[in-house]
C-alpha cells in the first residue's frame, strides 16, 4: 500500500511559513503584490483563480484580478501587461493560460518583464532553467520537486518517466529531474508501448489530461506516482490521470487528485511572488 503524498497539508505548512516571511517584509514597509490576468470567463480558470486568491489572502500577498473580455485585442492585452511591468506595486504578473486563438501566446509571455514572471514561462526563464541557472520556475514542476524533498524521496540515479511534453509541465519537469541526477525518459502521444516503458520507471509523473490513463500495467512495484491530471469523470467528479484505486496498492508513494499537485502549484506561485518582491525591493 502506498504512502499518500498530502499536497494540501504540505501546501498549508509552506503557506504558514510564507505568511511569517511576508509579515517580516511588511514591517519593512514592503508589500508583495501579484496581478492575475484572465481573458474570457472559462469556468475552470475561474476555479484556479479563486484558489489563488484564497492562498494570497492567507499569506498576506496583495492580489488583483484583471478580467478582460475574450475578444480583447492582442495589442490591448500587450499594453495592459506593459502597464503592470512598470507598476512598482505589483512584483508578479501571471497571465492565465490558455489564451483565445486570436492572441499569440508566445508574444504575450515575451512581453512580461522576466523579473515579474512568477510562472517561469518567459523564454528567458525557460532558457535559464535549461542552462541550469534558473530564477523563476514553472510552478507545477517546482511544487512536485518540493513534494519529493518533503517526503525524502531520493532521485539520484533513479529512472523517471514524464508522460506529456507540454511547455508548462512536461518539459520543465524533465529538466528539474535531470538536475537532481535522475535518468529521465520523456513520453508522449507518439511513444510506442508506453506501459512497458513506464513499468521500468522508479518515478512516474503523468501530465496527460486523460482520466484513468495510467493503469496498474504502467506501474512497477514500489514506484513513486505523481498525478498532474485534472479531469472529470462521467459524473463530473474531479479525477487525475492515474487510476488511483488500481495503482495505489502497487506504488510506494502516490499523489491524490484533488489535494495533491494542485495546491502545491498555487503555493509555489505565492513563493515566487515573494521572491520576485524581494529581488525588486531589497538589495
Ligand atoms: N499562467 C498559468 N499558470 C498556471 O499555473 C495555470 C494556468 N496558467 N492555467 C491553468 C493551469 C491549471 N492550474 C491549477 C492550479 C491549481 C489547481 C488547484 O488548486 N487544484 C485543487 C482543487 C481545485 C478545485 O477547487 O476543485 C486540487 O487539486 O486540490 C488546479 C490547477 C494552474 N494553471
Amino acid at each position: 500500500m502506498a504512502k499518500l503524498i498530502n499536497g494540501r497539508e504540505l501546501a498549508d505548512n509552506m503557506q504558514e511559513q510564507m505568511r511569517l516571511d511576508v509579515d517580516t517584509l511588511k514591517k519593512q514597509e514592503v508589500y508583495p503584490g501579484l496581478v492575475v490576468f484572465l481573458v474570457g470567463d472559462d469556468p475552470a480558470s475561474k476555479t484556479y483563480i479563486k484558489n489563488k486568491e484564497i492562498a494570497a489572502q492567507k499569506i498576506g500577498i496583495q492580489s488583483k484580478l484583471e478580467n478582460y473580455p475574450s475578444d480583447i485585442s492582442e495589442e490591448k492585452l500587450l499594453a495592459e501587461i506593459e502597464k503592470y511591468n512598470s507598476n512598482p506595486n505589483y512584483h508578479g504578473i501571471l497571465v492565465q493560460l490558455p489564451l483565445p486563438d486570436h492572441i499569440d501566446e508566445e508574444k504575450v509571455l515575451l512581453a512580461i518583464d522576466p523579473k515579474k514572471d512568477v510562472d517561469g514561462f518567459h523564454p528567458m526563464n525557460m532558457g535559464r532553467l535549461l542552462l541550469g541557472n534558473p530564477q523563476a520556475l514553472p510552478c507545477t514542476p517546482y511544487g512536485i520537486m518540493k513534494m519529493f524533498e518533503a517526503y525524502d524521496i531520493d532521485l539520484a540515479g533513479k529512472n523517471a518517466i514524464v508522460i506529456g511534453r507540454s511547455n508548462i509541465v512536461g518539459k520543465p519537469m524533465a529538466q528539474l529531474l535531470l538536475a537532481k541526477n535522475t535518468t529521465v525518459t520523456m513520453a508522449h502521444s507518439h511513444t510506442q508501448d508506453l506501459p512497458t516503458l513506464a513499468k521500468q520507471a522508479d518515478v512516474i509523473v503523468s501530465a496527460v489530461g486523460k482520466g484513468n490513463f495510467v493503469t496498474k500495467d504502467f506501474v512497477k512495484e514500489g514506484a513513486v506516482v505523481i498525478d498532474v491530471g485534472m479531469n472529470r469523470d462521467e459524473n463530473g467528479k474531479r479525477i487525475g490521470d492515474v487510476d488511483f484505486a488500481e495503482v495505489e496498492p502497487i506504488a510506494s508513494f502516490i499523489t491524490p487528485v484533488p489535494k495533491g499537485v494542485g495546491p502545491m502549484t498555487i503555493t509555489m506561485l505565492m513563493q515566487q511572488t515573494i521572491e520576485a518582491c524581494k529581488r525588486q525591493e531589497l538589495n
